[in-house]
């Protein structure tokens, strides 16, 4: 590290030093100004040292100039009438540099220490930077409930929106199944229809078929009765009935007076017969009166009558034989053409019936013409229809229930998309969501980090205390503990019995000093120097030796400046470095 200082504090020349890692002891007598050359370096840590603190009041500029690791810090100073004007860059600018970084009656603790205060809450507090600590996780919580809050806003709209969602797939999913409802119920109608009617067709043309034959059958039944018709008149035109009724009438006419002689004739034939009987009772009995007049005859007569008669009887015989032949010949012939008549009438009457046959069957035809026109019509009709079912988009006959839910649904949705348009689709408010989780994660870990940070910078120096404290007393031969109680005070104990700070000797004070400062550099505080003035302590050679070694390895540079006749500015190995805090 180089070093050159102008018109600082008591040093009113350049002073170029060039100082060494490690422990540099400056000696130089009293008012040289090696307090001078410490509170410049230490100004490079904080600007607590203030420029009319540092530029020697007799001179108008001056400055310091530090090189640390090839960069250059420094303070330059020009001094305007009452004022001073400064252009500094510093190293670091922490007001804990006059704490931690110079050990000299100066430091605070050290002033305290050595006044017996033992309270040390204060100084922890500001080495450890709790209040900063304090207001950073502060500033986080405010920072993090902010951002809760928002969050919290996002996670509504994103329920908001979810739920949205939510509402939005039930509408897809019910739109879908009523359009196929509609669609299914549509085709199935319209297939429905188009199958009855296809089965109505069919079943109309069957009918057709079957009336045509129907119709056919009776044609042919039609034509074969027509001709049986006429040949059944062809046959009776044959037969000449007027001529057999004509000729029957004179048989019967015949027969009348054939029957009327046969009659008279029997009649005689029965008188004749009783003539006979009588007359043959009378010559057997040789009747001499006549049993008809009563007149006496001749007993001969009777047989001469009765020759008459017998004559007389066989004449009525014969005649009435032959009538009776005759008239069996007329029956027979009256029998015969009655026949022909029947058969006539029979032919007649086959005729009457056919021609009945006839007309029923026309009549039937006729009943199936009529049939077949309307199963034609009905044919056609329906052919038409089907064919206008083929051809025509069905077109809704106003608005059905599943349309009007459709409508319904589709209105909800489109309102739904509104609302998503407006407060965002939960995929992209999930992923501001996540943002913020992330932001509250890190948030939440820095607080913690803090809250650790916090108790560790709060016990780091109370915990390390006591073993440090007492290592060093042991080491530097001083009979008694020291450790740091729940309440940050210093407690002293020797030989087992608690006593005052204010009782400790100046250098048993001021090693304690210097083990809490030494801590709190290591801990909380990245200077790459310490300054130490010796000056103060009233250390022996011995026990100052052994403190160097703790001094090694904190930081890069140790300075340590004494007051001495001679002014001396060297470089120091320091041996057992390995034992120095860890
Ligand atoms: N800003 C200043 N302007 C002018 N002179 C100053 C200033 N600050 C200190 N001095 C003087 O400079 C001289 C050196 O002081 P300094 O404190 O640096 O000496 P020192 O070497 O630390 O002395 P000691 O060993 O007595 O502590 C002193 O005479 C002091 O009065």
């Amino acid at each position: 590290m180089q070093v050159r200082l102008y018109n600082v504090g008591g040093i009113n020349r350049e002073l170029n030093l060039s100082i060494k890692k490690g422990i540099t002891v400056y000696e130089a007598p009293n008012a040289y100004g090696k307090t001078s050359l410490a509170r410049s370096l230490i100004s490079l840590l904080t600007s607590e040292i203030t420029a009319e603190d540092l530029l020697n009041v007799f001179s108008d500029e001056g400055y310091i100039e530090a090189e640390i690791e090839g960069k250059i810090y420094y303070r330059r100073f020009k001094r305007i009438k009452n004022r001073i004007e400064e252009d500094k860059k510093l190293y670091m600018d922490d007001k804990n540099a006059l704490l931690l970084s110079y050990f000299s009656p100066e430091n605070q603790l050290v002033a305290r220490i050595l006044m017996g205060d033992e309270n040390i809450e204060w100084f922890i507090s500001a080495a450890a930077k709790i209040d900063e600590i304090k207001k950073k996780r502060e500033n986080l919580q405010f920072k993090l409930g902010e951002i809760k809050a928002e969050y919290e806003e996002y996670q509504k709209k994103y329920n908001e929106a979810e739920n949205y969602m939510k509402q939005l797939e039930v509408i897809n999913q019910q739109l879908e199944k009523l359009e196929k409802d509609k669609e299914s119920i549509k085709i199935n109608t319209e297939n429905s229809i188009k199958i009855t009617r296809r089965n109505r067709l069919e079943d109309l043309e069957k009918r057709l078929e079957v009336r045509q034959k129907e119709l056919k059958e009776k044609e042919a039944k039609v034509k074969k009765i027509e001709k049986e018709i006429e040949d059944l008149k062809k046959t009776v035109s044959t037969i000449p009935k007027e001529n057999i009724l004509k000729e029957v009438e004179q048989l019967n006419a015949s027969l009348q007076n054939l029957n009327s002689r046969k009659y008279n004739l029997d009649v005689d034939y029965r008188m004749l017969g009783r003539v006979l009987d009588e007359i043959k009772e009378a010559n057997e009995r040789h009747l001499s009166v006549c049993y008809v007049c009563g007149h006496e005859v001749d007993p001969s007569i009777w047989k001469g009558r009765l020759d008459t008669i017998k004559k007389e009887l066989t004449e009525v015989t014969r005649q009435r034989d032959e009538i009776t032949k005759e008239i069996n010949s007329i029956q027979a012939k009256i029998n015969e053409l009655n026949t022909k008549l029947r058969e006539i009438e029979k032919y007649e009457q086959l005729i009457t019936n056919k021609q009945k046959d006839l007309e029923q069957q026309k009549l039937e035809i006729s009943e199936i013409q009529k049939s077949i026109e309307t199963l034609l019509r009905q044919i056609r009709e329906l052919k038409e229809k089907i064919e206008e079912l083929d051809t025509k988009e069905p077109s809704s006959n106003g608005e059905s229930d599943i349309d009007r839910r459709i409508r319904e649904l589709r209105e909800q949705r489109s309102n739904i998309e509104l609302e998503l348009q407006r407060i965002g689709i939960p995929r992209k408010i999930m992923e501001e969501l996540q943002s913020y989780r992330k932001n509250i994660k890190e948030l939440e870990e820095q607080i913690s980090n803090l809250d650790r940070e916090y108790i560790r910078r709060l016990t780091v120096v109370k915990d390390t205390f006591s073993s440090l404290a007492n290592t060093i007393m042991k080491d530097l031969e001083f009979s008694y503990t020291a450790e740091i109680d729940e309440k940050y005070r210093i407690t002293i104990k020797k030989e087992g019995t608690k006593m005052d700070l204010k009782k400790l000797s100046t250098s048993e004070k001021t090693a304690i000093a210097l083990v809490l400062v030494l801590i709190g550099l290591k801990e909380y505080f990245k200077s790459p120097f310490f300054i130490i003035d010796e000056s103060f302590m009233t250390f022996d050679q011995k026990r100052f030796e052994k403190i160097k070694k703790y001094l090694s390895g904190i930081v890069d540079y140790t300075i340590i400046t004494r007051s001495n006749e001679t002014v001396q500015f060297r470089n120091e190995r320091v041996l057992e470095t390995s034992q120095v805090i860890t």
